[in-house]
């Protein structure tokens, strides 16, 4: 029997490869024959799963962090010469303390490094992820960084952050580095908020990154002003997604970015569609099987192909959330696992020496059921 694990990360434990190989290693001492494919969904893991599976490179690069300091970061370089940036390894909230979380000051800039440093190490395509940021600066710090012209009223650069937005009076896209214009340009975004109003990025988001109700106000104003004034902005203004990271995907669609599911481009990188067309059974999941799951996460994405191919699907998850099950299986999904064979506190759940094991044992019991009977 050809099993595919491809589970996605468990979200601050442990990476998609590792438990597709702890899966790998419990199916194979029961002589069953296992393909393992890494999962990630756009968000937090993309660059890493992609690494980790061999079918791109860790390219390390010096870019400016969100608080505007020198840091260390990287992307993926896939050997067909696509290059993937995740934005939250650049500008993520979890990378600041929270007392210095403040999208007045916090800047998108060293993703436009990342990219111009894609782009001299070969890129030609250039796939953003977008989710997670600390940032709130309608991407004018990356726009900066790729040479668009932002200035106020004198002519002059405006500094880094939200809190600059209202001293901008004049925008020219006319100005960015020709070799943007001619790389292809994509983004992958966590959520499908327009970008301003009651649903954009600013209400929705700017909470959680320490964005006081006032300066809400404030920058949401900026916002639609800035959008008023530039066509190109303008015409993005509503498009699903273009409220991601804080408006950074409206920046990237007016660099004439094409937007993806996040999930549907990763198995369609990693073909994993393929593999699944050969197994006889599918092993997925992710940290938490919830309702976000479903809004098209990658074990949704996979469970569904598997379904139209009519072959069966267990998902293993650390949580569950059981008021969801008859979704989970209308959407493909034969059985949900939980890996957790006791009670455990979220701690200990969480906690990568226990979360091994969990997988392990979760993993016997799958490989005892799907070698019986003995031949
Ligand atoms: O970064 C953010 O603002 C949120 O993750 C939504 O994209």
């Amino acid at each position: 029997m050809k099993i595919l694990a491809a589970v996605d990360s468990f979200k601050g434990s442990i990476s998609s490869s590792e438990i597709n190989d702890i899966i790998a290693k419990e199916l194979e001492i029961k002589n069953l024959e296992v393909i393992q494919k890494p999962l990630a969904d756009g968000g937090e893991g993309t660059m890493d799963a992609l690494i980790d599976s061999g079918v791109a490179k860790k390219i390390d690069c010096m870019v400016i962090g969100s608080l505007g300091e020198k840091i260390q970061s990287y992307y993926a370089l896939m050997n067909n010469g696509t290059a993937v940036i995740e934005i939250a390894q650049i500008c993520g909230l979890p990378m600041i303390p929270e007392n210095k979380r403040n999208p007045l000051h916090t800047t998108t800039y060293g993703v436009g490094e990342a990219i111009m440093h894609a782009i001299n190490h070969g890129a030609d395509n250039v796939v953003i992820t977008l989710g997670g940021s600390a940032t709130n600066d309608l991407g004018i710090g990356m726009l900066q960084a790729l040479g668009v012209t932002i200035t106020d009223e004198s002519d002059q650069p405006v500094p880094l952050g939200a809190a600059a937005l209202k001293d901008i009076t004049h925008i020219d896209f006319s100005t960015c580095f020709t070799a943007i214009k001619n790389i292809t340009l994509s983004v992958i975004t966590d959520v499908q908020n327009p970008l301003f109003g009651q649903n954009g990025a600013t209400f929705i988001f700017g909470p959680q990154k320490g964005i006081t109700p006032e300066d809400a106000v404030e920058i949401e104003e900026q916002i639609q002003r800035l959008c008023t004034i530039t066509p190109i902005l303008e015409k993005y203004q509503d498009t699903p997604g273009a409220g991601a990271a804080g408006g950074l995907g409206a920046a990237c669609l007016a660099l004439d970015a094409q937007i993806f599911d996040g999930a549907d481009w990763f198995m369609e990188t990693l073909q994993v569609k393929e593999v699944i067309h050969q197994v006889d059974v599918v092993i997925t999941g992710e940290g938490k099987l919830d309702s976000q799951t479903l809004s098209g996460k990658a074990p949704i994405s996979i469970a569904n192909y598997a379904r139209s191919l009519n072959k069966p699907v267990i998902a293993i998850a650390g949580s569950i959330d059981s008021s969801l099950l008859t979704r989970f299986y209308e959407s493909g999904i034969n059985v949900c696992l939980s890996v957790i064979p006791g009670v455990q506190t979220l701690e200990q759940a969480m906690e990568r020496s226990q979360v091994q094991n969990n997988i392990s044992y979760i993993s016997q019991q799958i490989a005892t059921f799907l070698s019986w009977p003995k031949k």
